[in-house]
């Protein structure tokens, strides 16, 4: 049976937003756990809260070098009117005091370093004499002046993050100064692509005539590992449907979503329906109203999502961007993936008619938006999304659009 032009199955040109719809009924959230070490925690999501089994710092410390004494010994100090005090040891960052400081002594302290019982204030060295056994100090501090409490950080008990956070450097060094080398994280989400064509050449190998090299396994393979995302299988699949079955069969047993690229479209040798159909999977979804990518099937086999884009780079390219990252939101709960709408100013026009939605690539900047020339734009190319970070989301119908007007983009950068 010829699954393209039939239609029973699934529903046929829908919108973006219904097709992404139809995509999360089948994206289950990713509820396995594992230990992570923190040196490799970027980008992982903590599966459970973390508290705090000491106090951060864990002594009163010194946030400065000088002297640690009495303050009410020093209030009156002034250049003029020295106060004098017996300096009765030394205590440096990493050891611990062995006396008390009593009534008109001092000890010689380093910033980071305990400050010993008696001592309420330190004194930055430079308003003393430097004394090794008599310091003069030659200004007042008032009580828990440079002054860092015990837990002023962290205090113990606390649940310091929680449970769903996103780690970065920042959560990493707070977990590494809470004792923690290891944290549970989700594991990671797993997306398999198969990329399709008799004409793919890999790259690196000599090129035959009529054949292309392939870019798609490589930008998407890219994408998702810098997405976070692992890639448990990355392959090329030639023309075949009863091999890209078998593929699919495989990808779905362990991916959390696949992802292929070419032969989706009315073509004799786009064999992506009947493939999927010999596979088992149920089609949700054939041609979304967008360009690119417009005929791009979406299925569910064994329960796994497939997104199968067109093989025109840049229409797989931008498709991905927007059906396979709310599904990722979906399987982590992280808003990280979620496509990041903003406003911006074109600062060159398009002028080109659009019956149905269009995404542009383009480069945002300060508020700005800057696209490529017409001729840049075709599914085809991939050369000129080169330095470009956002998609333009053109509505349908739009005549053309000048330059100083203002469009919706989706943000591709990876910073927050
Ligand atoms: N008669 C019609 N022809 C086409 C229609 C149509 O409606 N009627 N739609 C066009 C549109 S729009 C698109 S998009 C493409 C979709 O094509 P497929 O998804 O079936 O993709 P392929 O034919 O396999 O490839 C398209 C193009 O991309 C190149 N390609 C494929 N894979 C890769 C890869 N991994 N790396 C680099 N380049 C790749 C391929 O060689 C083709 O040039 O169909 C239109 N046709
Ligand atoms: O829908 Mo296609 O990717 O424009 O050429």
């Amino acid at each position: 049976m010829d699954t393209r032009k039939t239609g029973s199955e699934g529903e046929e040109r829908v919108t973006l937003e219904r097709a992404v719809r139809l995509l999360l009924d089948h994206c289950s959230i990713i509820a396995e756990t594992e230990r992570c070490s923190v040196l490799d925690c970027t980008g992982r999501i903590l599966a459970d809260d973390v508290y705090a089994k000491g106090d951060q710092p864990p002594f009163d410390r010194s946030p400065v070098d000088g002297y640690a004494c009495r303050s009410c010994d020093i209030t009156d100090a002034s250049s003029e009117n020295p106060v004098y005090l017996e300096v009765v040891e030394e205590i440096d960052a990493g050891s611990w005091p062995t006396r008390a400081v009593g009534s008109g002594q001092a000890a010689r302290i380093m910033t980071g370093a305990p400050i010993p019982a008696g001592a309420d204030c330190c004194i930055y060295q430079e308003k003393t004499d430097y004394g090794e056994t008599c310091v003069a100090v030659f200004q007042g501090c008032q009580q828990h002046g440079n002054y860092c409490f015990r837990g002023e950080d962290i205090q113990a008990g606390t649940a310091v993050l929680k449970r769903g956070t996103r780690l970065t450097y920042v959560e990493a060094g707070i977990l590494a100064g809470l004792g923690l080398c290891e944290v549970t994280v989700y594991r990671k989400i797993r997306a398999a692509v198969l990329a399709s064509g008799d004409e793919l050449t890999e790259p690196g190998q000599p090129l035959q005539p009529g054949k292309i090299y392939d870019s798609n396994l490589y930008f998407l393979a890219v994408r998702l590992r810098e997405l976070g995302i692992e890639v448990p299988v990355c392959r090329r699949v030639p023309d075949s449907e009863a091999e890209m079955a078998e593929a699919l069969g495989d990808a779905c047993q362990k991916a959390d979503l696949v992802i292929t690229t070419g032969g989706v479209s009315v073509g004799k040798r786009d064999i992506m329906h009947q493939a999927l159909a010999m596979a088992g999977a149920r089609r949700l979804f054939w041609k979304i109203l967008i360009k690119p990518g417009m005929p791009t099937i979406g299925s569910v086999l064994n329960g796994t999502p497939v997104i199968s884009l067109s093989g025109n780079p840049f229409g797989a390219l931008a498709d991905f961007e927007l059906l396979c990252r709310p599904a990722f939101e979906s399987m982590t709960g992280d808003s990280f993936y979620a496509p990041r709408m903003r406003n911006a100013i074109l600062s060159r026009g398009f002028l080109k008619s659009s019956p149905s939605r269009r995404f542009l690539r383009g480069r945002f900047e300060n508020g700005e938006v800057w696209i490529p020339e017409v001729k840049k734009h075709a599914s085809g190319i991939l050369s000129s999304m080169a330095g470009c970070n956002c998609l333009v989301d053109i509505s349908a119908g739009t005549e053309r659009i000048e330059a100083g007007e203002s469009v919706t983009i989706c943000d591709l950068s990876l910073d927050r």
